[in-house]
Protein backbone atom coordinates (compact mmCIF):
# COMPACT_ATOMS: atom_id res chain seq x y z
CA UNK A 1 0.00 0.00 0.00
CA UNK A 2 2.91 2.36 0.71
CA UNK A 3 6.46 1.55 -0.30
CA UNK A 4 9.28 3.93 0.68
CA UNK A 5 12.76 3.48 -0.58
CA UNK A 6 15.78 5.54 0.22
CA UNK A 7 14.11 8.61 0.16
CA UNK A 8 16.34 11.71 0.22
CA UNK A 9 15.45 15.63 0.03
CA UNK A 10 17.59 18.73 0.65
CA UNK A 11 16.78 22.27 0.97
CA UNK A 12 19.77 23.96 -0.23
CA UNK A 13 22.84 22.77 1.96
CA UNK A 14 19.77 21.08 4.53
CA UNK A 15 19.26 17.69 4.76
CA UNK A 16 15.33 16.96 5.50
CA UNK A 17 15.56 13.39 4.40
CA UNK A 18 18.12 11.41 4.66
CA UNK A 19 17.31 7.64 2.85
CA UNK A 20 14.15 6.87 4.38
CA UNK A 21 12.89 3.51 3.81
CA UNK A 22 9.75 1.83 4.79
CA UNK A 23 6.89 0.11 3.83
CA UNK A 24 3.14 -0.02 5.41
CA UNK A 25 0.19 -2.08 4.16
CA UNK A 26 -3.37 -2.08 4.50
CA UNK A 27 -5.45 -2.59 7.29
CA UNK A 28 -2.75 -0.52 9.20
CA UNK A 29 -2.70 2.89 11.09
CA UNK A 30 0.73 3.63 10.38
CA UNK A 31 2.08 6.20 12.64
CA UNK A 32 4.78 8.87 11.72
CA UNK A 33 6.25 10.00 14.85
CA UNK A 34 8.85 13.17 15.37
CA UNK A 35 9.89 16.66 16.91
CA UNK A 36 9.12 19.78 14.95
CA UNK A 37 11.27 19.86 12.30
CA UNK A 38 11.94 15.96 11.78
CA UNK A 39 10.69 15.88 8.25
CA UNK A 40 7.83 14.59 8.68
CA UNK A 41 5.79 17.41 6.85
CA UNK A 42 8.39 16.97 4.07
CA UNK A 43 7.98 13.26 3.70
CA UNK A 44 4.17 13.49 3.44
CA UNK A 45 4.00 16.18 0.56
CA UNK A 46 6.43 13.58 -1.13
CA UNK A 47 3.82 10.53 -0.71
CA UNK A 48 1.33 13.43 -1.60
CA UNK A 49 2.60 14.33 -4.85
CA UNK A 50 3.17 17.72 -3.90
CA UNK A 51 6.93 17.74 -3.16
CA UNK A 52 9.63 15.56 -5.09
CA UNK A 53 12.76 13.73 -3.66
CA UNK A 54 15.95 14.42 -4.68
CA UNK A 55 16.85 10.92 -4.42
CA UNK A 56 14.98 7.59 -3.99
CA UNK A 57 11.06 6.38 -4.50
CA UNK A 58 8.02 5.47 -3.49
CA UNK A 59 4.98 4.00 -3.83
CA UNK A 60 1.15 5.12 -2.87
CA UNK A 61 -1.65 2.52 -3.54
CA UNK A 62 0.15 1.07 -5.97
CA UNK A 63 1.61 3.78 -8.60
CA UNK A 64 5.05 5.51 -8.46
CA UNK A 65 5.40 9.15 -7.66
CA UNK A 66 7.23 9.81 -10.10
CA UNK A 67 5.38 8.12 -12.95
CA UNK A 68 1.65 8.35 -11.64
CA UNK A 69 0.90 11.06 -9.72
CA UNK A 70 -2.59 12.08 -11.33
CA UNK A 71 -3.31 8.19 -10.29
CA UNK A 72 -2.32 8.43 -6.26
CA UNK A 73 -3.63 12.10 -6.02
CA UNK A 74 -7.08 10.12 -6.60
CA UNK A 75 -6.31 7.73 -4.35
CA UNK A 76 -5.29 9.50 -1.44
CA UNK A 77 -7.35 12.15 1.00
CA UNK A 78 -4.85 14.35 2.76
CA UNK A 79 -5.24 16.36 6.14
CA UNK A 80 -3.18 19.33 7.18
CA UNK A 81 -2.80 22.22 9.64
CA UNK A 82 -2.97 24.95 6.76
CA UNK A 83 -6.19 23.92 5.14
CA UNK A 84 -8.90 26.69 5.03
CA UNK A 85 -12.20 26.13 3.68
CA UNK A 86 -14.04 28.85 1.67
CA UNK A 87 -16.02 31.13 4.24
CA UNK A 88 -19.23 31.45 2.44
CA UNK A 89 -19.69 27.69 1.97
CA UNK A 90 -21.49 25.55 4.26
CA UNK A 91 -20.01 22.14 5.27
CA UNK A 92 -22.81 20.72 3.24
CA UNK A 93 -21.64 22.83 0.23
CA UNK A 94 -17.75 22.40 0.88
CA UNK A 95 -18.61 18.38 0.85
CA UNK A 96 -20.57 18.52 -2.32
CA UNK A 97 -18.52 20.49 -4.06
CA UNK A 98 -15.58 18.26 -3.60
CA UNK A 99 -17.74 15.40 -4.40
CA UNK A 100 -18.48 16.48 -7.68
CA UNK A 101 -14.92 16.95 -8.44
CA UNK A 102 -14.31 13.43 -7.45
CA UNK A 103 -17.64 12.09 -9.95
CA UNK A 104 -20.04 11.29 -7.02
CA UNK A 105 -23.37 11.21 -8.08
CA UNK A 106 -25.74 13.40 -5.68
CA UNK A 107 -27.34 9.68 -4.76
CA UNK A 108 -24.03 8.82 -3.47
CA UNK A 109 -22.89 12.37 -2.10
CA UNK A 110 -25.54 12.47 0.14
CA UNK A 111 -25.46 8.70 1.17
CA UNK A 112 -21.64 9.31 1.92
CA UNK A 113 -22.40 12.83 3.76
CA UNK A 114 -24.91 10.91 6.31
CA UNK A 115 -22.27 8.00 7.03
CA UNK A 116 -20.00 10.63 7.83
CA UNK A 117 -21.88 13.44 9.52
CA UNK A 118 -22.43 9.87 11.75
CA UNK A 119 -18.44 9.33 12.02
CA UNK A 120 -17.58 12.78 12.59
CA UNK A 121 -20.43 14.04 14.94
CA UNK A 122 -20.26 16.84 11.74
CA UNK A 123 -23.87 18.08 13.21
CA UNK A 124 -24.34 21.86 13.04
CA UNK A 125 -21.72 22.60 11.04
CA UNK A 126 -22.81 20.94 7.51
CA UNK A 127 -25.66 23.68 7.94
CA UNK A 128 -23.60 26.63 9.27
CA UNK A 129 -20.97 28.79 7.01
CA UNK A 130 -17.41 27.64 7.23
CA UNK A 131 -16.45 31.51 8.19
CA UNK A 132 -18.56 31.08 11.52
CA UNK A 133 -16.89 27.68 12.35
CA UNK A 134 -14.73 27.08 15.52
CA UNK A 135 -11.21 25.34 14.86
CA UNK A 136 -12.93 21.89 15.68
CA UNK A 137 -15.71 22.68 13.25
CA UNK A 138 -13.51 23.59 10.80
CA UNK A 139 -11.13 20.25 11.13
CA UNK A 140 -13.87 18.07 10.96
CA UNK A 141 -15.20 19.46 7.97
CA UNK A 142 -11.49 19.64 6.40
CA UNK A 143 -11.65 15.73 7.37
CA UNK A 144 -14.75 14.41 5.96
CA UNK A 145 -13.68 16.45 2.83
CA UNK A 146 -10.29 14.91 2.69
CA UNK A 147 -12.29 11.33 2.99
CA UNK A 148 -15.57 12.33 0.91
CA UNK A 149 -14.18 9.87 -2.03
CA UNK A 150 -13.49 7.17 0.68
CA UNK A 151 -9.67 6.83 -0.65
CA UNK A 152 -7.69 4.18 0.21
CA UNK A 153 -5.15 5.72 1.45
CA UNK A 154 -5.38 8.29 3.99
CA UNK A 155 -2.90 10.92 5.88
CA UNK A 156 -3.65 13.31 8.15
CA UNK A 157 -0.82 15.55 9.71
CA UNK A 158 -0.59 16.81 12.86
CA UNK A 159 -4.35 16.51 12.54
CA UNK A 160 -5.48 16.85 16.18
CA UNK A 161 -3.12 20.23 16.37
CA UNK A 162 -5.08 22.60 18.36
CA UNK A 163 -8.07 20.63 18.88
CA UNK A 164 -10.36 20.68 22.10
CA UNK A 165 -10.46 17.11 23.94
CA UNK A 166 -14.41 16.34 22.31
CA UNK A 167 -12.90 17.42 19.02
CA UNK A 168 -9.67 15.01 19.52
CA UNK A 169 -11.54 12.16 20.94
CA UNK A 170 -13.63 12.56 17.64
CA UNK A 171 -10.89 12.34 15.45
CA UNK A 172 -8.82 9.48 16.78
CA UNK A 173 -12.50 7.72 17.33
CA UNK A 174 -12.47 8.08 13.45
CA UNK A 175 -8.95 6.95 12.78
CA UNK A 176 -9.84 4.15 15.16
CA UNK A 177 -12.45 2.94 12.87
CA UNK A 178 -11.35 3.34 9.45
CA UNK A 179 -9.15 0.54 9.96
CA UNK A 180 -9.97 -1.90 7.45
CA UNK A 181 -8.62 -4.30 5.14
CA UNK A 182 -7.25 -2.47 1.83
CA UNK A 183 -7.25 0.78 4.10
CA UNK A 184 -4.33 2.65 4.98
CA UNK A 185 -3.89 5.31 7.52
CA UNK A 186 -0.76 7.56 7.62
CA UNK A 187 -0.95 9.11 11.25
CA UNK A 188 1.82 12.06 11.58
CA UNK A 189 2.59 13.83 15.09
CA UNK A 190 4.42 14.62 17.29
CA UNK A 191 2.20 13.69 19.92
CA UNK A 192 3.51 10.38 21.55
CA UNK A 193 -0.03 9.64 23.35
CA UNK A 194 -1.82 9.85 20.24
CA UNK A 195 0.64 7.61 18.35
CA UNK A 196 0.24 5.07 21.64
CA UNK A 197 -3.58 5.28 21.31
CA UNK A 198 -4.21 4.76 17.50
CA UNK A 199 -1.37 3.39 15.69
CA UNK A 200 -0.42 -0.45 15.12
CA UNK A 201 3.02 0.32 13.96
CA UNK A 202 5.14 3.93 14.16
CA UNK A 203 8.19 5.01 12.59
CA UNK A 204 10.49 7.86 14.54
CA UNK A 205 12.09 10.24 12.31
CA UNK A 206 14.53 12.42 14.11
CA UNK A 207 16.41 14.91 12.12
CA UNK A 208 15.48 13.72 8.76
CA UNK A 209 16.63 9.83 9.18
CA UNK A 210 13.95 6.91 10.32
CA UNK A 211 15.60 6.11 13.53
CA UNK A 212 13.43 2.87 14.54
CA UNK A 213 9.95 1.16 13.35
CA UNK A 214 8.19 -1.05 14.94
CA UNK A 215 4.85 -1.78 16.87
CA UNK A 216 4.78 0.29 20.35
CA UNK A 217 5.72 -2.75 22.17
CA UNK A 218 8.43 -3.98 19.67
CA UNK A 219 9.95 -0.67 20.48
CA UNK A 220 9.45 -0.36 23.89
CA UNK A 221 10.90 -3.96 24.30
CA UNK A 222 13.94 -3.26 21.67
CA UNK A 223 14.85 -0.04 23.92
CA UNK A 224 13.94 -1.71 27.90
CA UNK A 225 11.57 1.58 28.39
CA UNK A 226 8.61 2.03 29.44
CA UNK A 227 6.93 4.79 27.58
CA UNK A 228 7.35 5.77 23.93
CA UNK A 229 8.23 9.42 25.21
CA UNK A 230 11.40 7.56 27.13
CA UNK A 231 11.95 5.07 24.51
CA UNK A 232 12.40 8.06 22.13
CA UNK A 233 15.11 9.98 24.43
CA UNK A 234 16.93 6.79 24.56
CA UNK A 235 16.56 6.19 20.71
CA UNK A 236 18.13 9.84 19.94
CA UNK A 237 20.48 9.96 23.05
CA UNK A 238 23.81 10.75 21.49
CA UNK A 239 21.96 11.82 17.84
CA UNK A 240 21.67 15.54 16.30
CA UNK A 241 19.25 17.42 17.27
CA UNK A 242 18.38 18.84 13.46
CA UNK A 243 18.69 17.77 10.18
CA UNK A 244 21.73 16.97 9.35
CA UNK A 245 23.84 18.92 6.69
CA UNK A 246 25.05 17.82 3.90
N1 LIG B 1 10.72 25.01 1.83
C1 LIG B 1 11.68 24.84 2.74
N2 LIG B 1 12.87 25.51 2.62
C2 LIG B 1 13.85 25.32 3.51
N3 LIG B 1 13.80 24.50 4.56
C3 LIG B 1 12.64 23.81 4.75
C4 LIG B 1 11.54 23.96 3.85
N4 LIG B 1 10.53 23.15 4.28
C5 LIG B 1 10.99 22.55 5.39
N5 LIG B 1 12.25 22.94 5.68
C6 LIG B 1 13.10 22.46 6.79
O1 LIG B 1 13.17 21.05 6.71
C7 LIG B 1 13.08 20.47 8.01
C8 LIG B 1 11.96 19.48 8.04
O2 LIG B 1 10.73 20.19 7.98
P1 LIG B 1 9.30 19.46 8.04
O3 LIG B 1 8.25 20.52 7.97
O4 LIG B 1 9.28 18.38 7.04
O5 LIG B 1 9.36 18.82 9.50
P2 LIG B 1 8.19 18.29 10.43
O6 LIG B 1 8.69 17.03 11.03
O7 LIG B 1 6.91 18.22 9.67
O8 LIG B 1 8.13 19.39 11.54
P3 LIG B 1 6.90 20.26 12.06
O9 LIG B 1 6.16 19.39 12.99
O10 LIG B 1 7.59 21.41 12.75
O11 LIG B 1 6.14 20.71 10.83
C9 LIG B 1 12.92 21.63 8.98
O12 LIG B 1 14.16 21.92 9.57
C10 LIG B 1 12.45 22.77 8.13
O13 LIG B 1 12.90 24.02 8.64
Amino acid sequence: MLSVQQVGKTYGPFHALRDVTFSAQGGEVFGLLGPNGAGKTTLLRILATLLRPDSGQAQVAGFDITRDPEAIRARIGIVNGGMGLPARLTGREVLQSFARLYGLTRAQTDARITELDDRLELGRTLDTRAGEYSTGMKQKVVIARAVIHDPPVLILDEAASGLDIFARRTLLDFVQASRAPGRLTVYSTHVMSEVEEVCDRVAILHGGALITLGTLNGILDATGERTLERAFFALVRGQPTGGAHV
